[in-house]
């Protein structure tokens, strides 16, 4: 079976500024992601994880070091699309409804997967979403035809997942999609991303601020520190899926939460490392 990451990340190192005002939001970073996985990235307030994310995304690019996605430049990922993106706010066309919103991608994309790399390619000959059937996976049969501005904060983000999962990402890339969501709302929201990966098994970096969220959702969980923005931990989740609600109050559960709690305490203390100008 071939072994190559999703997603590595090796020696990353990203700067803000210059001189005085010189930050290093990320040094040293190495990661390894397997195709598949779903990995979240847990840690203190400015520690880099929207920046390492930004990388994956080619938003940004590295100042040191190398990132690659199944073997190409995130450029050339993104391209071919290879990876979709669900922003903290769902970002949706306001005049266009449901339905036309998820639709919009696959409209303007056609073709891009021509563009994919030979080893993206290999993992993913999936047959194309039916985005109604997404659309009603998640609870939105009866909004199809909903404008944005008709729909909740959860129903606006679930929308902005199934567009990002419309053309078929091997990378999906989460920035915080559920923080600005209610307890409840955000445990069905959890569960149903759960169903949708569990369809599509696509590779996803989830960043969060939810200890819960992370060891729910992950089989990976990746604590990172600040000053600069590292990784400190990565921890494995070894609790069987699927994973209900019910599993949260679980003994194994609530082991997993505290062995991240103290890595986090412990991010929080760690002392400022000096970092090469
Ligand atoms: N475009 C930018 N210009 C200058 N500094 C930046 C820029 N983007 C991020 N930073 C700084 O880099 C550091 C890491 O920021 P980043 O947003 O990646 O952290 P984070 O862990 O995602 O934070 P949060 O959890 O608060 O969202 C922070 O100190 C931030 O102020």
């Amino acid at each position: 079976m071939d072994s190559s990451p999703a997603i590595r990340i090796a020696a990353a190192r990203k700067i803000y500024g210059s001189g005085a005002t010189t930050l290093t939001a990320l040094d040293g970073v190495d990661l390894d992601i397997r195709p598949g996985t779903f990995v979240s990235i847990i840690g203190p307030s400015g520690c880099g994880k929207s920046t390492l994310l930004r990388l994956i995304a080619s938003l940004e690019e590295p100042d040191d070091g190398d990132v690659e996605i199944f073997g190409v430049s995130p450029q050339a990922a993104c391209a071919a699309k290879l990876v979709g993106f669900v922003p903290q706010s769902p970002a949706l066309l306001p005049w266009l409804n449901v339905l036309q919103n998820v639709s919009l991608p696959h409209k303007i994309n056609r073709g891009a997967e021509k563009r994919r790399p030979t080893a993206a390619a290999a993992v993913s000959n999936r047959p194309a979403t039916d985005l109604t059937k997404l659309l009603h996976d998640v609870g939105l049969g009866e909004a199809l035809h909903k404008l944005p501005s008709e729909l909740s904060g959860g129903m606006q983000q679930r929308t902005a997942i199934v567009r990002a999962l419309g053309l078929q990402p091997e990378v999906l890339l989460m920035d915080e999609p559920f923080s600005a969501l209610d307890e409840f709302t955000r445990e069905a929201l959890q569960e149903q991303l759960l169903d949708l990966w569990d369809e599509i098994k696509t590779t996803v970096v989830f960043v969060t601020h939810s200890v819960t969220e992370a060891v729910r959702l992950s089989d990976t969980v990746v604590v990172m520190a600040p000053k600069p923005g590292r990784i400190v931990d990565v921890i494995d989740i070894d609790l069987p899926r699927p994973r209900s609600a019910e599993m949260i109050k679980t003994g194994d559960f609530h082991h997993y939460e505290d062995l991240i709690r103290d890595r986090l305490q412990a991010a929080w203390r760690s002392p400022e490392l000096p970092t090469a100008a």
